[in-house]
């Protein structure tokens, strides 16, 4: 099993490869901007060039550059996921070595580049040998999780077994097992359904307030409605933590009772979201209201893009790195305790 708890040393390895471009490729491009009610806005761009590529059974991996953070290395599963590449993109921005192999989901691999790093895409049935190269060419690698829901439990497993430190921004799955399963293992992660600052602190600010006023809504009725890309297969984890809070102050609620909006004519109409972010915005309302109706509260975060949730990921992976370089003797974190030790740029 590979070790992950030696400092940051310069690690000059191989020459970048050249960036390939597929005749065939073409590019996805997602625009961002975050929008909070006080009006917050930031539009970076993600650019990946894409192309099928045959299965393969083994790929050789190239350190493709050292960078200012010794050799630690991230690899982004799945970075030609919307949210992976939002990711990798981050990461090669901040200046992290993007390791330039991913796992994806079974069927044909992709390769395609990412800020000018070249990246294979490789059927995550192959990870075992993926990960034996990875291992050899990046000792001191964070793994990024951006997949499916369905793909939470195995492959956070898979990451426990083989020692891997990993970054799970995945939601859904069975979310008990897989905190029970990293316990186990001792590998170091932060684990959290919300990865952007803001909305980390709105979250922390909600279980604060549920610690300290415990019962404070009893009786209250909490109604909660969550829009995203239609592409999004599961409910809001977002939601789904944040009600935790509301259900500590006193509100009953089910989890099954949230609403989900995938719809993109009554986004554009009734949620208000911009028609240039269908493809990638995260709206929450939670409507909280008196029995009698005469009191009521409305908290909403809308997002548009992805760089909040990438900035944070970021965020996240420079976290367990130092707290892996520290020997340190918690190994689970979640994005609450990255944003309380200060480590959210
Ligand atoms: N924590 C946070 O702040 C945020 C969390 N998310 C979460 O991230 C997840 C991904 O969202 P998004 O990027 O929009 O989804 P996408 O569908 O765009 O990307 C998911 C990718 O995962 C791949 N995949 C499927 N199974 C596996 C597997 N076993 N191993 C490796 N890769 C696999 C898919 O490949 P294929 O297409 O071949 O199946 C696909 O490319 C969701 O759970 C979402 O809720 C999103 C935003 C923020
Ligand atoms: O799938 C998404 O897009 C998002 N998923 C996360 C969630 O389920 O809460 C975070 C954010 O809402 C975007």
């Amino acid at each position: 099993m590979a070790t992950h708890c030696a400092p940051f040393t310069s690690n000059l390895r191989n020459p970048s490869p050249p960036t390939t471009t597929h005749p065939h490729s073409h590019t996805l491009q997602s625009h961002n901007c975050t929008t909070f009610t006080g009006g917050l806005k930031f539009t970076p761009s993600l650019n990946l060039k894409v192309s099928a590529m045959e299965p393969k059974s083994s790929v050789r991996v190239q350190a493709a550059s050292s960078s200012s953070f010794g050799d630690l290395a991230v690899m982004v599963n799945d970075c030609s996921g919307k949210m992976g590449g939002a990711v990798a993109e981050a990461a090669v921005g901040a200046g992290l070595q993007l390791v330039p192999v991913c796992l994806t989901g079974p069927g044909l691999g992709r390769s395609f580049s990412v800020q000018g790093v070249s990246v294979e895409a490789v059927d995550s049935r192959d990870r075992e040998g993926v990960m034996d190269q990875v291992l050899k060419e990046y000792p001191n690698v964070v793994v990024v999780d951006y997949t499916l829901p369905a793909a939470v439990n195995g492959n956070a497993e898979f990451y426990c077994s083989r020692g891997l430190p990993f970054v799970m921004g995945t939601t859904g799955g069975d979310r008990e097992k897989l905190i029970e399963d990293v316990l186990k293992s001792g590998v170091y992660s932060v684990i959290a359904p919300q990865m952007g600052k803001q909305v980390v602190a709105f979250q922390a600010a909600m279980a604060i307030m549920a610690e300290q006023f415990p019962g404070a809504f009893s009786g209250y009725k909490l109604q909660v409605t969550e829009s995203h890309q239609s592409t999004k297969v599961d409910t809001s984890g977002t939601a789904k933590a944040i009600i935790g809070s509301f259900q500590k102050l006193g509100l009953a609620y089910d989890m099954e009772e949230i609403e989900m909006v995938r719809d993109p004519k009554r986004q554009i109409e009734e949620m208000k979201v911009p028609e240039e972010h269908l493809n990638g915005h995260a709206f929450h309302t939670y409507r909280v209201v008196s029995p009698d109706g005469m009191v009521n509260f409305e908290f909403q975060h809308n997002v548009c893009g992805r760089s909040i949730y990438a900035e944070g990921t970021v965020d996240a992976v420079l976290f367990l790195a130092k707290k892996i370089r520290e020997r340190a003797d918690k190994k689970l974190y979640n994005m609450i305790d990255v944003l309380r030790e200060g480590n959210m740029r």
